[in-house]
């Protein structure tokens, strides 16, 4: 069969499937990815061969790449890269940490900013980790209850704080392009560890510094 030939065969399922045929010339990233994407593009009715759609399923490849590759990454490991001893005891808060994630239920992107507070113990953290323990949870497919719940753990396992608050402000596309179509509703998730938990007014101060 002559290279970049669309053709079809009958899978064991019985359905029709165009197979994914890159020319010698075309760049593959990972075959078994772009197959799946291209056979997807065939089952929406696409033409994975016209034009604008033949370097869909490795463009696709990538991105999706590089919005799961939170799971490669290691919070524990940044953290502790930039972890600077410090007589500091007052709360430091780093606001509107934007993110952009992915529901688990649809793999469609939900956005929005986390806020992340800590007490410190002796220690102070590189403020840019915190920023990027919110991007090694947001790389993946996500909760956002659970994506609040891994930053605060992961800052409170690793940072030896008295206390980590991180509340996550959140708009879903999976309840605005489609489903319950809902444009303006925004979901605000909290994680409280430490001193944020047991003192309310500690919680208060944080509040406060958000504006809430
Ligand atoms: N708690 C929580 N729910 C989420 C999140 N992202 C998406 N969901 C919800 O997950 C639910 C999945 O519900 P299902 O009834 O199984 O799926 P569905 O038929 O597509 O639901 P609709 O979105 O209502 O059309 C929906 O209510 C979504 O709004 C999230 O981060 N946290
Ligand atoms: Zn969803």
């Amino acid at each position: 069969m002559p290279a970049n030939t669309k053709r079809s065969r009958l899978t064991t399922e019985g359905h029709y499937a165009d197979s994914f045929e890159p020319t010698n010339e075309q760049e593959v990233y990972d075959p078994r990815k772009e197959h799946l994407i291209h056979e997807m593009l065939t089952e929406i009715g696409e033409d994975p061969q016209r034009q604008g759609l033949k370097r869909t399923p490795l463009r696709v490849a990538k991105a999706f790449d590089f919005l799961t590759s939170g799971y490669a990454m290691s919070a524990e490991e940044i953290i502790k890269a930039a972890l600077f001893e410090e007589d500091v005891r007052e709360m430091v808060i780093v606001r509107d940490i934007e993110f952009y994630s992915l529901c688990e239920h649809h793999m469609l992107p939900f956005f929005g900013h986390a806020h992340v507070g800590y007490l410190p113990n002796g220690k102070v953290v590189g403020l840019s980790k915190i920023a990027r323990v919110v991007d090694v949870f947001a790389r993946r497919l996500q909760v956002q209850e659970r994506l609040t719940s891994q930053v605060a753990n992961a800052l409170m396992d690793h940072l030896g704080a008295h206390g980590v608050a991180v509340v996550v402000e959140a708009s879903h596309t999976c309840m605005m392009m489609r489903g319950v179509q809902k444009q303006n509703s925004t979901t605000v998730s909290s994680a409280m560890r430490g001193t944020f938990e047991s003192d309310a007014r500690t919680r208060a101060e944080f509040m406060g510094f958000l504006g809430r």
